[in-house]
């Protein structure tokens, strides 16, 4: 999988060259490449936004330098001629990323991350690349407001990362993980020492007893879901809560 990041903060991005994501762009795993944007202004001040049309604080960053640089960075193809190319605007007012993302995305063959800063990008930039036929996602990783994209791009490609092949050692890990296959949170987890400043370990987890132990795991995920994210309760389908889940 190849990654493109472009924003006027290389060095936001240098913790992609640490841990797992970096083991993978060693490996050559991960084609993953960051790009200052400035490289593609034409002025001596090397400037990348202006003042907004129709008023307003702060400044809007331009889509003629935006366009110059997601073009080379697409490489030049029509972006209809891209299947498997996604670009990537993070934003507040997008839609939030979650783990059903993570795993669209990492199916991908190049995922383009355009970070904003400022007010934002010119909304144009989204719209042109829209009609030329690219699958345009524009990404919240959540209902705070950040100073600028690195952040939310450094966060998805985590998530992303994580799942492409080869990426983890156990590919076991992935599959008990929150948000996990059955949509419930984690259930607790616990090491040595048995005693800690008081507090010991479950019973059931020194019981040796696999099906007792997954039957708690089961049962903590779940009712760790129903008190922190009532929300994913709902959105479970039918198939997954047993009858002894329904009564917890
Ligand atoms: N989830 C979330 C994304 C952002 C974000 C993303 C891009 C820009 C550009 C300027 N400010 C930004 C903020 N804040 N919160």
């Amino acid at each position: 999988m190849r990654i493109d990041v472009v924003t006027i903060f290389p060095d936001y991005l240098a913790a992609l060259d640490l841990s797992l994501v970096g083991k993978a762009r060693q490996r050559g795993l991960l084609d993953l490449r960051v790009h200052d944007l400035r490289d593609w202004t034409t002025d001596r001040h090397r400037t990348v936004d202006d003042t907004p049309f129709g008023g307003g604080a702060g400044m809007v960053m331009r889509p003629d330098v935006w366009g110059t640089a997601l073009d080379d960075v697409l490489g030049g193809e029509p972006a209809a001629a891209s299947p498997g190319r996604i670009l990537i605007l993070p934003t507040p007012s997008g839609e939030v990323f979650t783990q059903r993302h993570a795993e669209e995305l990492a199916g991908a063959g190049q995922l383009v991350f355009a970070c904003g800063r400022y007010e934002g990008i010119d909304a144009r930039v989204a719209g042109h690349y829209r009609d030329a036929g690219l699958d345009v996602r524009e990404l919240s990783i959540g209902d705070y407001v950040l100073n600028g994209g690195e952040v939310a791009a450094l966060v998805m490609i985590e998530a992303v990362a994580r799942l492409v092949p080869g990426m983890v050692g156990n590919p076991e890990s992935l599959v008990e993980e929150s948000h996990g296959a059955a949509g419930l949170l984690e259930y607790p987890v616990y090491t040595k020492p048995p005693e800690w400043h008081g507090r010991g370990i479950p019973e059931v987890l020194l019981s040796g007893h696999h099906a007792r132990i997954e039957r708690w795991r089961r049962d903590e995920a779940l009712r760790r879901t129903a008190a922190r994210r009532p929300d994913m309760i709902a959105g479970l389908d039918g198939t997954v809560l047993d009858k002894h889940d329904r009564a917890l």
